[in-house]
């Protein structure tokens, strides 16, 4: 079904590039009510986040209908709204979900991805970058509390959160499907899924771009735990509170020798070479390419720079097909 989406969207994105932007995201635009204990919701067209002071957790909403994909506006809001939170003193944790359950989200918005300049491209790619560094990187605990199918990118997302709980609906699948969109996933989604999964379970995944409905993703480890629908929320609470009792916010960011120790917010600013060889274990099995070996960036650099030649070369590679396991490429041709 995907593959028969995803090549409809491309089809009409071709034909219609005038089209896009018409399908906004209608959503309520000012400060939504509600979020509990008289505290204002607030958020933006596409993204809600219901604080919750006293608990020093705020759930983050996801809502661009029709799908949750990631246009470049919805990542633009996701991003700002995760730095207010982050630079708010008051919140420790944040909650991921959609406010469309069914959907938690498509992943990247195919129209991005076609009919568009250059510049567009790079742009793009950088942001969806951003939004997967910026959430694993984060200082605040995430807990991905997973309420509707989430392919390709959408697996990303909640790849990057701390812990995943995943609603038990058959019809919620989960996944890196890219292979059977016809094209490949850059080497950082499956750097989250292997480090998620085990490297012969991601293999496997991904070459097959496997959907899993909610029985077979927890017992592969791709979410944490599966749990009725309606209690989906009240679980991502209670883990989180579990999470918020530690002292050290956030200790898999701290030194414990996980892949993201190694990195920090600022490391991206000043020494953003990190930022492609951040997850690669010593042992690596899948082969390195040149941008992960090298000493990229030039010193001296932007930041801003520095970060697109590694997307945009990824980008090359995917299209053209390099990057990734050889038997990715046999199954996705
Ligand atoms: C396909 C070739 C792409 C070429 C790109 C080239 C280079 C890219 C290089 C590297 C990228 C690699 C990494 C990619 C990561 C990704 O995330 S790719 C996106 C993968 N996403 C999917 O496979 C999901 C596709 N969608 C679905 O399976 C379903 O839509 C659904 C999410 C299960 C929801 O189903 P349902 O409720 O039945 O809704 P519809 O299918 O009717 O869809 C509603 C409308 O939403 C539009 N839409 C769906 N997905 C996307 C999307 N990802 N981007 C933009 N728009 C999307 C769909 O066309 C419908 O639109 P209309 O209402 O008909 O206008």
């Amino acid at each position: 079904m995907a593959l028969a989406v995803g090549m409809r969207v491309l089809t009409r994105a071709l034909h219609r590039p005038w089209a896009r932007g018409l399908r906004v995201a209608p959503g309520r635009t000012g400060p939504a009510a509600g979020g509990g204990d008289g505290v204002r919701c607030f958020g933006s067209p596409r993204v809600l986040v219901e604080p919750d002071p006293a608990a020093g957790v705020a759930v983050v909403k996801m809502r661009n209908p029709p799908v949750n994909s990631f246009s470049l506006e919805f990542l633009t809001e996701l991003l700002i709204s995760l730095e207010k939170l982050e630079n708010d003193k008051t919140f420790r944790g944040i909650i991921l979900t959609s406010d469309h359950p069914g959907i938690f989200s498509a992943g990247l918005d195919l129209t991005e991805m076609c009919g568009r300049k250059p510049e567009h491209y790079m742009e793009y790619w950088k942001a969806v970058q951003e939004m997967w560094l910026r959430f694993y990187l984060s200082n605040l605990v995430v807990i991905a509390a997973i309420n509707g199918v989430s392919p390709a990118g959408g697996c990303l997302l909640s790849l990057t959160c701390d812990y995943r709980v995943l609603a038990n609906n058959p019809k919620y699948t989960i996944g890196l499907n890219e292979t059977r969109l016809g094209i490949v996933a850059p080497f950082w989604f499956k750097d989250m899924m292997v480090n998620t999964v085990g490297y012969r379970t991601a293999e496997r995944a991904l070459q097959l771009g496997l959907l899993f409905p909610p029985a077979e993703a927890l017992r592969v480890g791709v979410v944490d735990q599966v749990v009725p629908e309606d209690q989906v929320q009240s679980t991502a609470r209670s883990v989180m509170a579990q999470w918020l009792a530690i002292p050290v916010c956030r200790p898999g960011v701290q030194n414990q020798g996980l892949g993201r120790a190694v990195l920090s917010p600022e490391a991206l600013g000043e020494a953003p070479s990190c930022l492609i060889q951040p997850l690669a274990a010593p042992d690596d099995p899948w082969p390195l390419d040149a941008s992960r070996q090298s000493a990229f960036p030039p010193r001296g650099l932007p930041a801003c720079l520095c970060l697109q030649a590694p997307l945009f070369l990824s980008l090359v590679r995917t299209l053209v097909g390099f990057g990734v396991h050889p038997k990715s490429k046999r199954i996705s041709s």
